[in-house]
This record gives structure tokens, sequence and C-alpha cells, in this order.
């Protein structure tokens, strides 16, 4: 029965997005063509977690996480990359007052990343408006006090499931005010974008913080869909973006479209956005990936599976499109699951491999313990440790066109139009390559502390890279 209503609701979902005939007959949308860049002007591609949902949970709004677990993350896994959650209630908690102890802090978990040659995108992250007025997403999440008004509407505290507080009363009433759509505060959306300019006036010197994802899962209240992200949405993301470039005229945007549907794999809106800065735009895309089959508890298995994986082909155009308006990168923000259930590991290799394919970068929900994380309470790792230690190329002397490992021959090839900015890294994982790795072309070098292959190619042009086990 369940699989029956499953089914009807992604056929529904099919019609919505269009996943059916629209896609078939609109243009295959072209593979991310802007690239997030290191000092050398190597293209980076980004593989890590979220770290960590326990930060809404903390007192001080940081994540319990120590140097130890990152140094355990990279010698199990290693990435290069992580969405760092940070708190607007802890950062503001007071109108116009900032928290510099917080981003003390937050600078002392940047330095253990950057120690380890890692990229950090810093995450305002809210969920449900903030924990004053939403239970069960911890006490430190989202907005301050003073930036909520419910003019007396209520919150329910007995939701069976945590996203329906989103469709609370009190909750909209907040949302709305925010968005400046009652028309009373038009002072909360200057407050986040100078919390911005706050953040980004600290960090633009940080060589490990590559930007800033503007704001998790925006939700419109009241307003939704088109009218939310081509309106109140964008007018928060332009003054972020004008109070951010006003301190850091470098580091990268990222913009995420709204959540409900877009998660799924429906379009979004969102429009373009100029960068005031010299020089190209660094305004890049920050979707998340939760395939509806599976957000309505079924598992990527039979029938589930082959819708999650249609949803998944269209979640994919319905980002390229988006990114070609936007006109930046794609960092996917968000993807996980319940690793414990049947069918998560294939799940998390196929958006892996999906991401690879179209050069975007992606950070795992999340680094927490437990059944989604790749460790369990006690630390034990579980499935996604193996899933996660997954080669890649952690920075390319080029422009990436497409990266394909097959795990049969354990063979990682590189398509990319070599541009001598650098020599090109490829993190290669012990189970796979205990040896190390050999280059079909180029000069190879094996770090074998890293389990980093460093190639050098001499001439510039479309290259084929194929990397195998030593
Ligand atoms: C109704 N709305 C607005 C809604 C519903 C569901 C999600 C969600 O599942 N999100 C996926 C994961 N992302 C957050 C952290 O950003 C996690 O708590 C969710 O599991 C988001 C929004």
């Amino acid at each position: 029965m369940k699989s029956a209503r499953l089914i009807t609701a992604v056929a529904v979902l099919a019609v919505l997005a269009g996943g059916g005939v629209a896609a078939a007959t609109r243009p295959t949308p072209k593979p991310v063509a802007r690239f997030v860049t290191d000092d050398q002007g190597r293209v980076l591609l980004l593989h890590g977690f979220n770290t960590a949902s326990s930060a809404k949970s903390t007192p001080d709004g940081l994540p319990t996480f120590t140097e130890a677990d990152l140094d355990r993350e990279y010698r199990d896994m290693g990435t290069n990359f992580v969405r760092f959650l940070i708190q607007w209630r802890t950062l503001e908690p007071t109108p116009g007052t900032y928290d510099t102890k917080y981003l003390d802090k937050v600078a002392e978990r940047v330095a253990w990343y950057a120690k380890r040659g890692y990229h950090v995108m810093l995450d305002m992250h809210q969920d449900l408006w903030g924990s004053d007025i939403t239970p069960g997403r911890g006490a430190g999440n989202g907005a301050p006090g003073w930036a909520t008004h419910l003019d007396g509407l209520p919150v329910s505290t007995d939701q069976p499931t945590w996203e329906m507080y989103y469709l609370e009363p009190g909750v909209i009433r907040a949302f709305d005010h925010f968005w400046n759509t009652t028309g009373d505060h038009p002072e909360l959306m200057d407050h986040y974008a100078k919390a911005w300019k706050a953040v980004a006036a600290r960090f633009k010197d940080d060589p490990a913080v590559i930007g800033y994802d503007l704001m998790n899962e925006p939700w419109g209240g009241s307003i939704q869909g088109a009218q939310f992200e081509t309106g109140p949405l964008a007018t928060l993301y332009r003054r972020s973006i004008a109070e951010i470039r006003s301190v850091d005229p470098d580091g990268w945007i990222f913009l995420e479209p709204q959540a409900v549907g877009v998660n799924w794999g429906l379009p979004s809106a969102l429009p373009h956005f100029d960068d005031p800065r010299d020089g190209q735009p660094r305004i890049g895309l920050a979707p998340h990936l939760y395939p509806l089959p599976l957000d309505l508890g079924d598992d990527y298995t039979a029938g589930s599976r082959r819708w999650t994986d249609r949803t998944l082909g269209w979640w994919r155009d319905n980002m390229l499109r988006t990114a070609e308006r936007v006109g930046g990168p794609v960092v996917l923000g968000e993807f996980g699951l319940d690793m414990s259930r049947p069918g998560s590991p294939d799940l998390v290799k196929r958006v892996l491999g999906l991401t690879d394919q179209v050069n975007m970068g992606r950070a795992y929900w999340s680094r927490d313990p437990g059944p989604w994380g790749p460790y369990d309470d006690k630390g034990k790792p579980g499935p996604l440790v193996a899933a996660m230690a997954r080669p890649y190329p952690r920075a390319v002397g080029g422009v990436p066109v497409s990266v394909t490992y097959d795990e049969k021959s354990r063979a990682l090839t590189l398509v990319f139009d070599a541009n001598q900015t650098g020599p090109t890294e490829i993190y290669l994982p012990a189970r796979d390559f205990p040896n190390g790795g050999q280059a079909s072309i180029g000069e190879a070098t094996w770090d074998a502390g890293r389990r980093v292959l460093t190639v050098k190619t001499k001439t510039a042009g479309r290259l084929t890279l194929t990397i195998t086990p030593g």
C-alpha cells in the first residue's frame, strides 16, 4: 500500500515537474561551466560533509566536533570540504551587535580545516525559523528572539514530524515578518544582510573560507514558489550580496533555491544576480537533494529506486538550468539519508557519481554521529565511510569536463581541458588503491601520507587522465 501511495505521489510530481514530456523535449542543460579555483587558478572539486547539526543544540552554537574528529575524517574518507553551520541567533544576540567571541571560535575551527588543506563554506543555518519558537531542532538554531514576531499566533508542540512545524501559524507569521510580506518589519532583512557583512569582514582574508551559503533551506511562509524566489528571497540575496561585497570582493556567494519541491527535483525560479565585484562574478548555486520517494519513507530499493533515479535526473537537469541562469558553480549543499536502511549506500554512490559527472561539489548531511552519519554514537564506522571514501580529483590543472569512477575496474577517469595552472591532485582511498595509483598520462608522484597522487601534464587542451591502482 505504501509503495502504491508513494508511486502515486511521485507520478503527481512527474506531472508537476514536467519530468515526463517537458524534460524529454527541453534541451539538455550544459554541465557546470564556472568553478571555484585555488590560488594557482586550479579548479577545486569539493567533497565533504555538513558539520554539524549538533551546532543547533549547543549553548555556544558550535558543533560538538574536535580536531581529532577531523583527522579521523580525512584518514578514513579523504574529504577536502566542509559546509560549516553558523547561527544568526548566536552571531547577533541583540540588534546590531555581533558576538566576536563566537566568530573567534568559528575561526578556531576554520583553522583546523585550513591546516589540512580543506575548503570551508559558511552556512547561515536555520530550520523552522528559530529555536525560540520551534522545538526539537536544538536550542541554538536559526533566528534570534529579537527578530521573532508571532503576533500571538500559536506554534503547537505536538506536530508528528519536524517539517510540519513550517505550517504552524506562528512560524509562518515569523517568516512573513522577516520577508516583509506583512510590511511591519522591513528592518529584519537588513539585519540579516548586515550579519553577513560581519561574517565576511571576519573571514574575507581567510584562505580556507571559499565563501558563504546565504540561507539554509529558505521558506517563504505565505509566499511560495516563483513568487517567493523572484520576490522576497531575491531581495534578501541582493541585499546580502551588496553587504558582503562592501567588505569582501572575492569570497564566493552561494544561493539556495527554496527547499520545498526543489529538494525533490522540481524546477527553481531563482533569477540571475549581478555581482558588483571587479572581474568574473562569484555567485554560485547551493541546492539540496532529498528525493521524494525517500523523503516519504521508502528505501532506495525496487520501485522506489527506479522512481528516485528518475527524480535524480530531474534534479540534475533543473539545477544545471538554474546554475546557467545564476551563472556560477553548483555545490550540492546537502544530501543524506538513514544509512541503516537497505539501498542507502547505493543512493550515496549514485549521488556521488552524478555530481562527479557534472562537476558539482557536494557535502553530505551530516557529520553528526548516528544512523545518517559516518560513525555511530560510539564512534563505530558505518557503511557511509566506505561510500564516501571514493577516489576524486581534489584540484584540477584545467577545466574539468567529467569525472567517472568505475568501481569494478577501479579506474578513475578525468576528462579536462588542461590549462597549465598547476598539477592535478587526486585522492585515492586505501581500500581500492592500497599502494597508490598510476596515471595514464603525465608525471605522477604519490604522497602516501595524504593518499594524494599528483599528476603534472605538460600539454594544454583536452586530456583524458585515467588513474588505476598502483
Ligand atoms: C516544509 N519545508 C520548508 C521543509 C520540509 C522538509 C525539509 C527537509 O527535509 N530538509 C532536509 C534536511 N535539511 C535539514 C538541514 O538543513 C535537515 O534537518 C533535513 O533533514 C526542509 C524544508
